[in-house]
């Protein structure tokens, strides 16, 4: 074995893009976890929830009232509230898995209303999801599907905090809201909207619309992601010089399709057109300010299909008013619906749209799809590719990691247990000992599931993938991870994982190490997870059904000793595993029971005089 290279790292809680395991079968059959099942006080919850309705909630494709929902909802399946509407595919697929009930237009009240009866929910731009949202659910939703990309409107901490993952549509309505910016950009360059309700109007003002060319003028795109880049692709196509300011887009990615990556400043200073493509963030909050207006060429136009919210709209309307702003064209508004009386909507140099960027026929059909699949792979506990909310863990590492992650799940519980007091817990140390190079070993989905079960033996919230390092951190938990690297093959992702709990007094001595930590060390035998260490002391016992540790003077009958005392009360003894320092001193006897043992028969292993002491543990 090669000399250990500890690599510690504190708990990361950064947010990525995720996928979430699937319920694949361990090698005995069991179910590996499902991240987003439901715990059992969750499922009574639902169960109880279930038992109150009046009428299971509605499948009809048609608005249903949040009062009354229609029948027919099948027992036993997961209920997804639709509140915006979505393409008729994607209620198809909803159905075949879930009671659907479709009600749209609901008020945050009958939202809040209905939402505890939801284990999932989906929506487009127009419904908030806030805190409120997932406090009212009670703990059953699960699942929030935003049918498109922004997700501004989904409170994600909220949503975090309470364990719930949020899943989007990011790709469907790209090739639309990029047509829309094009659409916009040209009726804008040449008054169509206005030319067209003047003659409408039975005017013919041919000196009136006069408008500018496209061809050789420069675009600025700020945002150059999906859309942005498709917009550029496009504008390219009518001739344009087209740049684009995008802190997070690769160079490369850029000039592959004839377009320069600029700063923002050369952006602002050089456009004749500016089209904005970033999401709606704290950063991006009124990003198109006075201060910005105030950079830009005399006679720029701008056009927004991405957030109301990057520009301040009242800055925009002194900018037109101005003129250092000729046109606007605006598909999306701080507030939508906007007021009446919105200045910028009612501007003559400014045409507008209602949040049309992604409402053709076929990013409808595309998007609901996408998120129909999304959200019932969630509810099924599978991978997310799309999830916002969680950290993104490869389908390939997590059928390899699955065995891995029982073992995690199962090493948190007994750690925890092993607690005197069963609380006070503030730095927790995992060690995973692995030949592979510490960027080829993905542990996030391991360090969620140790958190899992340190945290939830000791509390009343129930820990998934999503909410684990908030979970940790709320508690006051910090877990950092040790790497060791080992020599031989790489093929076996760990050899052994470690928890360590440091500063806490046990109520199983023996399972303070040399360190002065609780340890408890555990492998993947076969496929099972065992436990491999407590202590100083080692052992070898499956992971399964439950335990009893003991410490006693290694002497002849031990064994038969426990095992009859367990025997005359019809407990089964699954595995036995003894583990000694040094021959007839002390050693620690592991034994894996079927039953959970009556405090009469724990209180009779007690007294059987070698026995120094000793503990159950349920896994
Ligand atoms: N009007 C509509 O109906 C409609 C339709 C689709 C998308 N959208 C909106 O368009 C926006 C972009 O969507 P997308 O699918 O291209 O998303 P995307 O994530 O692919 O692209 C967004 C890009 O913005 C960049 N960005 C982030 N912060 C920035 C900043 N401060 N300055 C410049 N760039 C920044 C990111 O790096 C990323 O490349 C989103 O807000 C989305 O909600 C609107
Ligand atoms: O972010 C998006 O996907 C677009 O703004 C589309 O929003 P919508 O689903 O409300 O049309």
């Amino acid at each position: 074995m090669a000399a250990p290279t500890p690599t510690a790292a504190a708990a990361a809680t950064t947010h990525h893009r995720i996928l979430l395991p699937s319920p694949s079968p361990s090698p005995r059959g069991a179910l590996a976890p499902a991240f987003l099942r439901l715990p059992h006080r969750e499922q009574a919850h639902a169960r109880a929830q279930r038992a109150r309705l009046p009428a299971p909630l509605a499948a009809a494709a048609s608005t249903a009232s949040p009062e009354a929902p229609a029948s027919g909802a099948v027992p036993g399946k997961p209920t997804v509230l639709v509140a915006e509407k979505l393409g008729a595919a994607g209620l198809a697929l909803l159905r075949e898995f879930a009671n659907v009930d479709c009600s749209y237009g609901l008020s945050p009240e009958e939202l809040r209303a209905k939402i505890s009866l939801c284990d999932a929910l989906i929506v487009r731009s127009g419904t908030k999801v806030g805190r409120d949202v997932f406090e009212a659910s009670g703990g059953r939703l699960r699942v929030v599907g935003r049918a498109g990309v922004g997700i501004d409107n989904v409170d994600l901490a909220a949503a975090t905090e309470h364990g719930c993952l949020v899943v989007n549509a990011p790709t469907a309505n790209t090739v639309a809201a990029a047509e829309h910016g094009i659409a916009l950009l040209t009726a804008m360059a040449r008054n169509i909207a206005q030319a067209d309700a003047s003659l409408k109007a039975g005017k013919w003002l041919r000196n009136k619309y006069v408008g500018v060319s496209l061809v050789g003028k420069t675009l600025a795109i700020l945002g150059f992601g999906k859309v942005g880049s498709e917009v550029a692709r496009r504008a390219k196509g009518l001739g344009m010089h087209v740049v684009a300011h995008d802190p997070y887009a690769s160079a490369d990615r850029a000039r592959a399709i004839g377009v320069e990556l600029v700063s923002m400043e050369e952006a602002m200073t050089t456009a004749d057109f500016i089209s904005l493509h970033m999401p709606l963030t704290p950063a991006t909050n009124k990003m198109l300010n006075d201060e910005a207006f105030a950079k830009m060429k005399k006679g720029v136009r701008i056009i927004n299909v991405a957030r109301g919210g990057v520009i301040d709209e009242e800055a925009l309307v002194r900018a037109l008013d101005s003129g250092i702003v000729a046109q606007a064209a605006l598909d999306v508004f701080t507030k939508e619906p906007p007021a009446p009386d919105n200045k910028l909507v009612l501007h003559e140099n400014v045409t507008v749209t209602p949040h049309l960027g992604a409402s053709t026929v076929e990013a409808q059909e595309g998007v609901a799809i996408e998120i129909a699949e999304a959200v019932i792979g969630a509810l099924k506990g599978e991978l997310a590719a799309s999830a916002v909310n969680a950290p993104m863990v490869p389908a390939e590492v997590l059928s390899e990691l699955a065995p891995f992650v029982v073992l995690a799940e199962k090493l948190g519980r007994l750690a925890v247990q092993l607690v005197a007091g069963g609380g006070g817990i503030k730095s927790v140390k995992v060690t995973y000992a692995s030949a592979r190079a510490p960027d080829d070993l993905d542990t996030r989905l391991l360090r969620a599931m140790i958190t899992k079960g340190l945290i939830e033996p000791i509390s009343s919230v129930f820990v998934n993938l999503v909410n684990a390092d908030f979970t940790a951190k709320q508690r006051g938990v910090r877990i950092t991870e040790e790497r060791i690297l080992l020599d031989g093959s790489p093929e076996t992702p760990i050899e052994y994982i470690q928890v360590h709990i440091a500063n806490v007094e046990s109520k199983f001595p023996s399972a303070i190490s040399e360190t002065g930590e609780i340890t408890v060390e555990g492998r993947v035998k076969d496929g099972v997870p065992h436990l491999t260490k407590v202590g100083a002391f080692q052992v070898d016992v499956s992971l399964e059904g439950s335990l009893i540790l003991c410490r006693q003077v290694d002497q002849p009958g031990m064994i038969g000793a426990v095992g009859s005392v367990l025997g005359e009360e019809n407990v089964n003894v699954s595995f036995m595993s003894v583990g000694r320092i040094a021959p007839r001193k002390h050693a620690v006897m592991a034994i894996g029971v079927d039953e959970e043992p009556s405090k009469s028969t724990l209180a009779k292993i007690g007294e059987i005089p070698a026995i120094e002491e000793f503990v159950f543990l349920k896994l």
